[in-house]
């Protein structure tokens, strides 16, 4: 297949069919991942007002004053959730455009020692209801639905790579750790990005962009592709897990945000437990003779680490691989957050890692 162009659209409603509609949907779905790693979903089957209540919520919030805002400061959260203005987060050592509400699953606090990844467990950081009623209902309302599709989704990547269908949400385990975003870009100032190139950290993400263009995804001759708002549709995209589990015949594809102007989106990384491991997915051996084919999926690598980006490895050119989920979001946080892992780190709130215990490289 030559480069993309475009970012295919898909009518998931053939995933309530008989086994041969599902194969066939399984099947159209692992070639898209093999070759692009980003698909627009129609028929997706949430609830008609799941998306806009987020996005009703996300106005009233952006809206508040700043001091409000502040009330749910992601610095006052040891588990990284909550608020942060525009220009608190880093990706690629650049400076995102963007303020933003992070929320996660919530498990209770990690007592005691282990890996310092188990700091992420914890509560979120809700607004007061008076300043911004219903905001647990309507968030709980899309953690549900947006989990029980990104697990139907997995259903069908785990038929397309040939495995049981039930293969990827058992590895999930029993405390799946999942990220919603909630964004508000400002017009994207000229030679900057609402969000620069990345890759996405975990598994499978589901992204509601409402109605402002923006979001670019990179083919492999580096050329930066659109992807309209669709109004029925949600974009789905790999995340690096996913790629290294599939010895990179799914791909991580590098994306990017610059808005026109002011720009809301919701993303809802589907992530498994913080334990689980990256260890290779029992593929039949064609999937790798497969990549070896490709040179392109031969060298997919993972986001760079700060010390990989200062000894000059390219951005998206690693070749580390953390033996787990929680190890993976730990270099995120270290690489897009310095300025708050260095004070966790000072004031003695980060959990301890165990030696041996905070990545390995291959
Ligand atoms: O806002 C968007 O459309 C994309 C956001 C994104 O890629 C991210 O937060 O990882
Ligand atoms: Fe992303």
């Amino acid at each position: 297949m030559s480069d993309f162009t475009h970012v295919p659209i898909v009518d998931l409603s053939g995933r309530a069919g008989d086994e041969a509609e599902r194969r066939a949907l399984a099947e159209h779905l692992r070639g898209i991942c093999h070759e692009i790693g980003f698909v627009v979903v129609t028929g997706h089957g949430l609830g008609s007002s799941t998306i806009d209540d987020v996005f009703t919520l996300m106005d009233r919030f952006f809206a508040l004053p700043a001091d409000n805002k502040a009330l749910i400061d992601k610095a006052r959260s040891p588990h990284f959730r909550g608020w942060e203005a525009v220009g608190a987060e880093q990706t690629n050592n650049r400076r995102d455009i963007r303020e933003q509400i992070d929320l996660w699953s919530e498990w209770p606090e990690h007592q005691g020692d282990g890996p310092a990844y188990l700091n992420l467990l914890g509560p979120n950081q809700w607004m007061p209801e008076e300043l911004l009623p219903g905001s647990r209902r309507v968030m709980g309302r899309w953690f549900d639905e947006l989990g029980a599709l990104a697990n139907d989704l997995l259903g069908l990547l785990s038929m397309g790579l040939g495995l049981s269908e039930d293969h990827l949400v058992t590895y999930f385990g029993d405390t799946p750790m999942s990220l919603t975003k909630l964004i508000n870009y400002p017009p994207t100032p000229q030679g900057q990005a609402g969000v620069n190139a990345h890759h996405d950290t975990g598994f499978l993400t589901l992204l509601a962009t409402g109605e402002v263009p923006g979001l670019q995804v990179q083919n492999s001759s580096g050329e930066w592709v659109d992807v309209p708002p669709h109004p029925d549709g949600l974009v789905v995209n790999l995340g690096e897990l996913l790629q290294a589990m599939t010895g990179n015949y799914f791909v991580a594809t590098a994306h990017r945000v610059i808005a026109p102007r002011r720009r809301r989106s919701a993303a809802y990384f589907h992530g498994p437990s913080l334990d689980a491991r990256l260890d290779p997915l029992p593929l039949d051996e064609s999937f790798a003779a497969t990549v070896a084919a490709s040179e392109r999926h031969v060298s997919a690598g993972f986001m760079a680490q700060r010390d990989e980006t200062d000894a000059g490895v390219a951005d998206m050119a690693s070749r580390h691989r953390p033996d787990t989920y929680g190890e993976q979001l730990w270099n995120y946080f270290a690489r897009s957050y310095p300025n708050l892992m260095a004070r966790y780190a000072s004031t003695g709130t980060v959990v301890q890692s165990s030696p041996g215990k905070t990545s390995s490289s291959d």
